[in-house]
């Protein structure tokens, strides 16, 4: 008899958790490498789930791969720890089936771990247990549909045993990357998964909801591994419920829903895979349910449109000019305020608000953007960096810009903390600057991160950051090709203080069709000059523009008339080749700014329009 002539018959229990059992006798090291030196502790525990009612147990290698021991500088053990799970869980087995477990390696970071890394280390670990003769392979907690999908491939162009493929999911019936969960089945089972499902995150609640809107699949079994609960920190450690007489219930419903194969992940224990086995003791499987309709399927609306044209619309259409004036660094917005409103007098087209820029707090640029917006009918563009926000933070963040009608957001990477005031914060860097970018694309769409419907579509246009002030201008324009796949609507470049460099710029990028704000900051002294130019990583003054500096660097008006002087040629050479010049005040001195929007709104009066981006 093999596992899938059982299944075709009768719903089988398997083992629960390892990790969290292991963790909550007080283990803290790697789980996995304790099949070398505490295989009896690993073996009792197989022991025990067998004796609770488990017809098919897992052995110890969840995270027994490459990359995963590698934190714990085991990478080269990888064969030796496969090799004695596999034997320790054959030692315990009896009658029990053992799956060789193979882990996800990919969280909900997809960019962590490269996917041709995660099939070197996958091959590595699947020959090794195939080797053993386990009697299938479990693949479980695969966030990540593209990963599981590219090993599963892998894996059954391998062997002919059973495959089970778990994923984990994000919320209710969906996947990370917003795929439902019935699709994710027909997908696996296209793949040749013998037995699809779901484990870890989510406790029974959860799962038999996400259950509930998915069809029993035609050609494989189901499979379901639920956490023991929500976990809960006391005292410094995760902490799962005792629930046994509710798993009794649970299990009840798992089979409702078409369930074949029933065990437990993080949080269970052996009392909760007994409660399993003694809830469904001589019941038949279910092969008919009625499917509920899926929740996600609520229609999406859009949010009223902003009457105002979207920047990167504006930019296409004419010559445009956005001003960064950055909010203030200690309390008090009176000046800033008076700063922006000469700005707007100046007829820009949006003032930019950086996301405490230099990593150093500044006030919130919502606040003051809210104030601008609501008090004096500004157009705030906002910068969002990924440095200090962790994903629940970035979605809040968007979802109350939504809500206060500010659509123009620029997405950054952020400068790194150690830059800063505090060089010892953390910087989250959850997402990407690309991640970001494709986050807000999304919400356009009127979807979150995890796929969820978000009730209306958000209407942001995305701005992007483009440095050119870099040895290989290709590589960075690259960045930016990769920038509008995720979704960049245009572009806004660091300051640049070379002529010859605005006209590099424009022969690398002039066969995008994605719009460029060619970023202009004037210099205020031969000091601040000097700063730039040595300590800024990336930008390098020209020499002729150092010497125009320090010629009047004993005369503080002079310099920064000169400043001015500067900015308006590097202007000139911009104004030729972009419709978009994005100006940034220096230390609040918007007169500077406001002199040069008037340059370039006299400039357009005096030349022929032309319409370049
Ligand atoms: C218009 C604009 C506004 C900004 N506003 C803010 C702000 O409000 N707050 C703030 O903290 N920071 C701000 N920054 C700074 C920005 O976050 C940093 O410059 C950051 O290092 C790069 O951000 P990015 O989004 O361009 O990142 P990415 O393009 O995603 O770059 C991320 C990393 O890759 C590196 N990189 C970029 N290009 C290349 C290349 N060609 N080759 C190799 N490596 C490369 C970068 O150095 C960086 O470490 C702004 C930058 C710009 C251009
Ligand atoms: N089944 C494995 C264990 O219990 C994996 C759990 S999901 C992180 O250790
Ligand atoms: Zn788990």
């Amino acid at each position: 008899m093999g596992l899938l002539e059982d299944l075709k018959k009768k719903i089988l229990i398997a083992d629960g958790a390892m990790g969290t059992l292991l963790y909550s006798h007080g283990v803290d090291s790697c789980f996995e490498e304790l099949n070398l030196s505490k295989s009896e502790q690993i073996q009792l525990i197989h022991e025990a789930y067998i004796n609770a009612g488990a017809n098919v147990i897992q052995t110890n290698t969840y995270g027994a791969n490459y990359q995963k021991l590698a934190r714990y500088g085991l990478e080269d053990q990888v064969k030796e720890i496969n090799i004695a799970g596999a034997r320790i869980a054959k030692k315990a087995a009896s009658q029990a089936y053992v799956l060789g477990t193979i882990g996800g390696i990919r969280s909900f970071r997809k960019s962590a771990v490269s996917i041709e890394e995660i099939k070197r280390s996958f091959r590595e670990q699947l020959y090794i247990l195939l080797n053993e003769e386990v009697d299938g392979i479990l693949l479980e907690t695969y966030y990540d549909l593209e990963e599981i999908r590219t090993i599963l491939e892998i894996a059954r162009k391998e062997t002919n045993k059973p495959i089970v493929a778990n994923v984990s999911l994000h919320e209710i019936g969906i996947l990370q990357d917003g795929t439902h969960l019935t699709e994710a089945f027909n997908q696996l089972e296209q793949l040749g998964a013998d037995v699809v499902g779901l484990n870890c995150r989510l406790g029974p609640y959860h799962m038999i909801r996400s259950l509930e809107e998915v069809p029993i699949p035609n050609k494989s079994f189901l499979s379901v591994y639920p956490n023991a609960s929500l976990p809960e920190y006391v005292e410094g450690r995760l902490v799962y419920e005792k629930n046994t007489k509710y798993f009794e219930e649970s299990a009840q419903h798992f089979r409702e829903q078409g369930a074949r194969l029933i065990g437990g992940c993080c949080g269970t224990t052996p009392l909760h895979i007994e409660a399993i086995s003694n809830a469904l003791k001589g019941l038949p499987p279910i092969t008919n349910k009625v499917v509920k309709k899926q929740e996600h399927e609520i229609s999406v609306k859009s949010a009223d449109p902003n009457n105002a044209p979207p920047i990167h619309e504006i930019v296409k259409q004419k010559r445009s000019v956005i001003v960064e004036l950055d909010p203030p660094k200690r309390l008090g917005i009176s000046k800033f305020i008076e700063g922006a409103k000469a700005l707007q007098q100046a007829g820009i087209d949006a003032i930019t608000l950086a996301d405490n820029s230099l990593a150093s707090p500044r006030i919130s640029n919502v606040a003051v953007g809210t104030i601008l917006k609501t008090q004096y009918n500004m157009n705030p563009l906002i910068h969002i960096t990924c440095r200090d926000r962790n994903l629940i933070g970035l979605q809040s963040h968007l979802m109350g810009l939504h809500t206060l009608g500010m659509n123009e957001v620029l997405a950054v990477t952020g400068d790194p903390s150690k830059i800063g005031d505090f060089p010892g914060a953390t910087s989250v860097y959850d997402l990407s600057s690309f991640d970001l970018i494709g986050l807000i694309k999304q919400f356009n769409e009127g979807i979150s991160y995890s796929g969820k419907p978000l009730g209306q579509k958000t209407n942001f246009s995305i701005a992007a950051a483009f440095n050119p002030n870099v040895r290989h201008l290709d590589k960075a324009v690259k960045r930016l090709e990769k920038k509008i796949a995720y979704g960049a609507d245009y572009f806004i470049t660091q300051p640049l203080f070379n002529e010859k460099q605005i006209e590099d710029v424009y022969e690398h990028t002039k066969h995008l069709s994605t719009p460029i704000y060619v970023g202009i900051m004037p210099l205020t002294s031969a000091r601040n000059a000097e700063f730039i130019h040595h300590e800024v990583p990336g930008i390098k003054l020209s020499d002729s523009i150092l010497d125009r500096m320090s010629a009047v660097s004993d005369n503080p008006i002079m310099a920064q008339q000169e400043g001015i002087s500067i900015a308006k040629s590097l202007i000139d050479a911009a104004y030729e080749l972009f419709n978009g010049i994005y100006l940034i005040t220096p230390f609040l001195r918007y007169e500077i700014t406001v002199e040069l929007t008037n340059y370039i709104h006299a400039k357009q009066l005096a030349t022929t329009e032309r319409k370049v981006y």
